[in-house]
């Protein structure tokens, strides 16, 4: 399986999203342009409220921007109809999160095959899930529901089901948060498979420089802005890596998020 028509960088251009608590309007995001080429691992970062999972949200189409737009395949995404927003989002976009969010009383192979019988699709199926059930070594879980499997196992029936309908874009926020240190270092390594061997844009969110090490690039956001971004080629380890966000994040000039009604 490998991911080789989609060329066409994941642009992101001047977002900006606000949403309303109580009296005030709190700019989740404001002005923030990226690109992201395809093939490529980046990890998003930044404090808890930095705007990372608004982000994810519009770059996935799950939410709309207030501004700005986001491009995939030279196509605004905003733009679509809700009908073509829901298809972008089936054939483009694979959604991994920390709480797996499997269906408790379905198996481990019917959570995975569930996207792809909800968009009406009917063919052959069985060869695909096969594939998937290897790869991620969970074939001989296939019939258990998800409260007989491990944190480990139930993160790789969701990312099996992210992965059924053979999306070029896998975005993971916080895939590793509900696992201990050993099963996340196995989610993240089985997440740069997907990039280096598969060819898959993965765009994760995440808090842990020893998840963050794994990606070719990280974006750090602060109060709704982009801060910064670095290659992680010069920090071998997670603690580099560590040491230099904290530099990051302390040399910003700081920047309130609230603005008035
Ligand atoms: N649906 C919403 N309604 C109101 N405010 C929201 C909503 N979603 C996000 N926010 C606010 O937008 C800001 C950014 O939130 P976001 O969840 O994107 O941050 P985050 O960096 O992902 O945080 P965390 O690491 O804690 O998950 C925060 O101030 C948050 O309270």
């Amino acid at each position: 399986m490998n991911v080789s028509d989609s060329v066409q960088p994941l642009c992101v251009e001047y977002l900006t999203k606000r949403f309303r608590q109580g009296q005030h309007w709190v700019e989740a995001l404001r002005d923030v342009s990226l690109t992201i080429e395809r093939g490529t691992f980046t990890a998003i970062m930044g404090a808890s409220g930095s705007g990372k999972s608004t982000l994810m949200h519009l770059m996935a189409g799950l939410t709309s921007p207030d501004a700005g737009q986001v491009i995939v395949d030279g196509q605004n995404i905003s733009k679509l109809s809700d009908g073509d927003l829901t298809r972008f989002r089936r054939q483009k976009i694979g959604l991994v999160f920390q709480a797996f969010n499997l269906i408790p009383t379905l198996t481990a192979e019917d959570n995975i095959t569930l996207p792809l019988f909800a968009s009406g699709y009917s063919g052959e199926i069985r060869e695909k899930l096969d594939d998937l059930l290897d790869r991620l070594g969970i074939a001989e879980r296939r019939k258990h529901r998800p409260d007989a499997l491990s944190g480990g196992e139930q993160q790789r029936v969701a990312i099996a089901r992210a992965l059924i309908t053979d999306p070029s874009i896998v975005l993971a926020d916080e895939p590793t948060g509900s696992l201990d240190s050993a099963t996340g270092e196995e989610t993240c390594r089985i997440l740069k498979e997907l990039c280096t061997e598969q060819n898959r844009t993965i765009v994760v969110v995440t808090h842990e420089p020893s998840v963050a090490v794994w990606a070719e690039r990280i974006i750090v956001l602060k109060d709704g802005r982009l801060l910064d971004e670095f290659e992680t080629a010069n920090f071998c380890d997670p603690h580099s890596l560590a040491a230099h966000y904290q530099d990051v994040l302390r040399g910003a000039a700081p920047a309130g998020t609230e603005v008035a009604q």
